[in-house]
């Protein structure tokens, strides 16, 4: 807990945001802001009303870019700490509150969809418009964004884009970086940036990429233009194959991939994650899943292109109708989100996931070494009741492993954290580094993940740094997050000398 840096008293604040933007849009009431201190990586101490604060002084509904342009000037000015968030969706402390009496800055009530552009393909809504929602609106046009992470449900455009989120079938449609044509947004201090919405331009660094995955760290995202893509449903083929070994399922996934045809899907889950999906599951199988969507000559010569890489590998076909139905019920609504938390309460136990990517020749061995690790060094082994792992994003260059870990916690829920979490999350981070991979694939660094942020980025870390000194130097956004903060609520912002080194003699 880092002390408030303002001159302002916790009830000052309070005044101060209540002026600007009226009472009807400023909440205080006690148990949103104690569950507004939180995010989902403490899902388990919070079910157990466990919340050690600090508590945010107030949550702030901007209506408009205006009001929250307003209301960061004001936090620039009294140098108060704000915590963005939309759909509140986020795993890994992005949403925490690390700084007294900050604000949460919450734009769900920017909930407008401003404009469907069919001619130009693409689409412009404010931060706080759910994904379904607008899936549903497009999908009336016969159009998508293309875009479907679990948390499709609930999770909104600002804080999708602000994570750099990304969904099922990102082989066919990218992640959100590839969707976004443009964007408004307010840094530190007030100032509204827009940047316009074109095709492709060659006019100096992508700047979209600055507030891309900034996670609230750099700015607030007002509103987004994403692309739109026609939606034939009626096409989709699925695919599911067993095959032996992890590295077999590693093997076909890089085959379809590289060949050049691009299914929508393409996952592959090692037994004991399969088994979590289909109770039947033979544990010593692989499951490796693929469809082909999009025009029907298209989505018909990627199904018949994963046919032919599939009869190059030893394997059993799993009927395309079980991978169909599944598919069509693996996002995560409200309702699971609840069944979730009496579950928690009722058993003490919970599932937990790190996603990490790496390069195609050392998947297998990230896979390996992370269960062979687990299994033999983590204290609590015994208490893991699942640990498996899956890919379900591919590229040219490599996949994503995406470990699940569930365990019964035998120690008092608030020690869960330190006792399960965040070693087993460790583990998979350190090994994704070691094997020259990156510590996070698309849940975002949070709060948990910056221990090991200037490794990551090595010698670029200087960039990085450049960002937050230039927009943000009173570190004033969601501190602690992607930037680790220091005792004085400052983010640290040097380069590790041994990783810069060894990126200049290219051991990196
Ligand atoms: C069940 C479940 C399934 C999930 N599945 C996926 C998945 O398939 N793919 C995936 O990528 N992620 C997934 N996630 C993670 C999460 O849904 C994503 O990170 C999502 O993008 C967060 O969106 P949100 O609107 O809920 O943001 P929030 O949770 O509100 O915020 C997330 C982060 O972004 C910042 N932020 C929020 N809004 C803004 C804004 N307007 N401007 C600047 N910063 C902002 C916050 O400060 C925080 O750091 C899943 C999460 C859950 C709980």
């Amino acid at each position: 807990m880092v002390a408030s840096r303002s001159a302002l008293s916790r009830a000052e604040v309070v005044a101060a945001v209540t002026d600007l933007l009226g009472p009807d849009q400023v909440d205080t009431t006690d148990e949103h802001l104690r569950a507004g201190s939180v995010d989902r990586f403490r899902k388990y101490t919070a079910v157990h009303g466990i919340f050690d604060g600090p508590f945010p002084a107030a949550i702030a509904y901007p209506a408009s870019t205006e009001q929250a342009a307003s209301l960061l000037e004001l936090a620039a000015r009294h140098r108060i700490a704000v915590v963005p968030r939309t759909g509140g969706t986020s795993t890994e402390g992005g949403l925490e509150v690390v700084v007294e009496d900050a604000i949460v800055l919450d734009g769900s009530r920017m909930d407008e969809i401003v404009r469907v552009d069919e001619e130009n393909m693409m689409v412009t809504v404010q931060c706080g418009v759910p994904l379904q929602r607008l899936e549903d609106h497009l999908r009336e046009r016969a159009l998508t964004t293309g875009h479907s992470p679990q948390s499709k449900p609930i999770a909104q455009m600002g804080g999708l884009v602000a994570t750099r989120s990304i969904g099922q079938f990102s082989t066919l449609y990218g992640a959100i970086e590839d969707m976004v044509v443009g964007l408004e947004a307010v840094l530190p201090g007030g100032r509204v940036v827009r940047i316009k919405n074109v095709p492709r331009r060659a006019a100096g660094p992508d700047i979209r990429h600055v507030l891309i995955g900034n996670e609230g760290s750099l700015a607030f995202i007002t509103e987004v233009t994403v692309k739109v893509f026609r939606f034939y449903p009626e096409s989709t083929r699925y695919h599911g194959f067993l095959v032996p070994d992890f590295a077999d399922g590693v093997r076909l996934l890089r085959e379809v991939v590289t060949t050049g045809y691009r299914p929508a899907v393409a996952r592959l889950y090692s037994p004991e994650d399969a088994r979590q999906h289909f109770p039947d599951h033979p544990m010593d199988q692989n499951l490796v899943v693929l469809t082909a969507e999009g025009p029907e000559r298209l989505a018909a010569a990627t199904s018949a292109a994963i046919e032919e890489a599939a009869a190059g590998a030893e394997h059993t076909a799993v009927p395309g109708e079980r991978i169909r139905d599944w598919l069509a019920h693996l996002n995560w609504g409200q309702d699971k989100i609840d069944a979730e938390k009496s579950d928690m309460l009722s058993t003490s136990h919970l599932g937990y996931t790190t996603e990490v990517s790496v390069d195609w020749s050392r998947t297998a061995q990230l896979y390996e070494s992370v269960m062979t690790r687990i299994r033999t060094t983590f204290p609590r082994a015994e208490d893991l009741t699942l640990l498996g792992a899956h890919s379900s994003h591919s590229y040219q260059t490599g996949t994503n492993l995406y470990f699940v870990y569930d365990y019964a916690i035998r120690c008092e829920p608030r020690e869960e954290i330190a006792e399960y979490h965040v070693p087993l999350n460790a583990i998979i981070v350190e090994e994704a580094l070691r094997l020259g991979g990156s510590m996070v694939h698309h849940h975002g660094v949070g709060k948990y993940r910056t221990p090991w942020v200037q490794e990551e980025h090595g010698s670029a870390y200087h960039l990085l740094a450049g960002l937050k000194r230039a927009f943000d130097p009173g570190n004033v956004m969601n501190p602690g997050t992607v930037y680790p903060l220091d005792e004085n609520g400052g983010a640290v912002l040097d380069v590790l000398d041994e990783v810069a080194e060894l990126d200049t003699v290219g051991v990196r």
